[in-house]
């Protein structure tokens, strides 16, 4: 099967189903899909179906025939979720995925993207991090029930190009953010952790925000509409066996990180640092050349996306409006 396609998506009106479309990643692709024209869009919330179930999936393959497939469901979470509940992380995520690709290969899918993590290569992966590291080292222990779903998954869609000449392509994204975000105390990713902490501390008058960890871990990090424009862009321009990474190439320290945050909020205390907190991978910066090199690059500077969700934030998650 050729490694670019062209015009796999050019019929606006196909039938795509977003999976996990009230999601962060999710509801950036139906957000960007629809600016694009795409009219029929095949969207079921969780309560509607429960893709860990296997024969209702089947049914609503069988019933709905999607022409494309967008795979955004998963169980996500942040460091602390990730370490507390290992079940969950492997074992929803190994159903949801294997369900959703093996009914969508068996109803006539055209065209499937499954999204991975950046966690999947080994904890001390060469720097940025290239698809070709992909299962040469141990990986992180914080994470690595999730990361061996996510590598199952990539296995998974190139177990069926191989035997099926079957169309299913996995993108990499690095750590994410933006509307739509969970901002969960404990169990969400850094990034909206400390919007909302820093948030309501200056709500509070507190003094200080404890930052987890020692602040030395190295994150990059894209906005959520621009991995929801390379999604699909990969969905019209790529065909290949291997995954794809998908960064920003803007990488800051969580100190760093948190410094920013605490101006964008406008929160005029101390930080602190709980040093009982795992830090996790040291680096993770993706090399995304090869993305690049099909004609894809970032548009949101962290900075501004910052902003831009510090604003979602304040309309859409608090009560308290400021
Ligand atoms: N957030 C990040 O920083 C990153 C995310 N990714 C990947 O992007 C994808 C989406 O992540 P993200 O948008 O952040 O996650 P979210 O938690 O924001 O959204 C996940 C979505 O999946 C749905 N879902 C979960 N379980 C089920 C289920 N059993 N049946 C049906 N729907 C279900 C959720 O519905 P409900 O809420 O109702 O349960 C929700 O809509 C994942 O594959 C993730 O690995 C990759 C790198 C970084
Ligand atoms: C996307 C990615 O996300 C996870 O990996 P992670 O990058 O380690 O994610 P994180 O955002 O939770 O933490 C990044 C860093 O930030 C520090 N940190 C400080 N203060 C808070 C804090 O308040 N909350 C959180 N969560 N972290 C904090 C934290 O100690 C760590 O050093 C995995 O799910 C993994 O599977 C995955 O794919």
């Amino acid at each position: 099967m050729a490694e670019t396609i062209g015009s796999e998506m050019s019929d606006k009106s196909a039938k795509i189903f977003v999976a996990g479309h009230r999601g962060l990643v999710g509801s950036a692709i139906v957000r960007k899909l629809q600016q694009l024209g795409y009219t029929n869009l095949l969207l079921r919330t969780h309560a509607e179906l429960d893709l860990t179930r296997q024969a209702d999936v089947e049914s609503f393959f069988a019933q709905e025939k999607p022409v494309h497939v967008i795979l955004a469901a998963a169980k996500v979470g942040g460091i602390h979720a990730n370490n507390t509940y290992p079940a969950d992380f492997i074992a929803v995520n190994l159903q949801i995925q294997t369900n959703v690709i093996h009914s969508a290969y068996l109803h006539g899918v055209k065209k499937l993207l499954f999204l991975g993590s950046s966690c999947i290569y080994p904890k001390f992966a060469p720097q940025p991090i290239p698809e070709s590291a992909l299962l040469t080292g141990p990986l992180e222990p914080t994470n690595e029930w999730y990361a061996i779903a996510k590598i199952a998954g990539i296995k998974t869609c190139q177990a069926y190009r191989i035997q099926h000449n079957w169309d299913a392509i996995s993108g990499m994204p690095t750590n994410l953010y933006g509307p739509n975000d969970n901002f969960h105390p404990q169990n969400s990713h850094v990034l909206p952790a400390l919007m909302r902490r820093f948030h309501e501390a200056k709500v509070s008058g507190a003094e200080e925000v404890v930052v987890w960890g020692s602040g030395s871990p190295l994150r990059e990090f894209l906005h959520v509409d621009d991995l929801a424009d390379a999604c699909v862009f990969l969905l019209e321009n790529y065909s290949g066996l291997e995954h794809v990474n998908i960064g920003s190439g803007q990488e800051v320290t969580i100190k760093e990180l948190a410094e920013l945050v605490k101006e964008v909020v406008g929160f005029e205390g101390k930080l602190g640092w709980d040093s009982t907190k795992p830090d996790g991978t040291p680096r993770k910066l993706m090399d995304s050349s090869k993305l690049a090199s099909l004609g894809w690059t970032p548009k949101v500077s962290l900075r501004d996306g910052l902003r831009q969700t510090y604003e979602w934030y304040l309309e859409n998650v608090c009560a308290d409006k400021k």
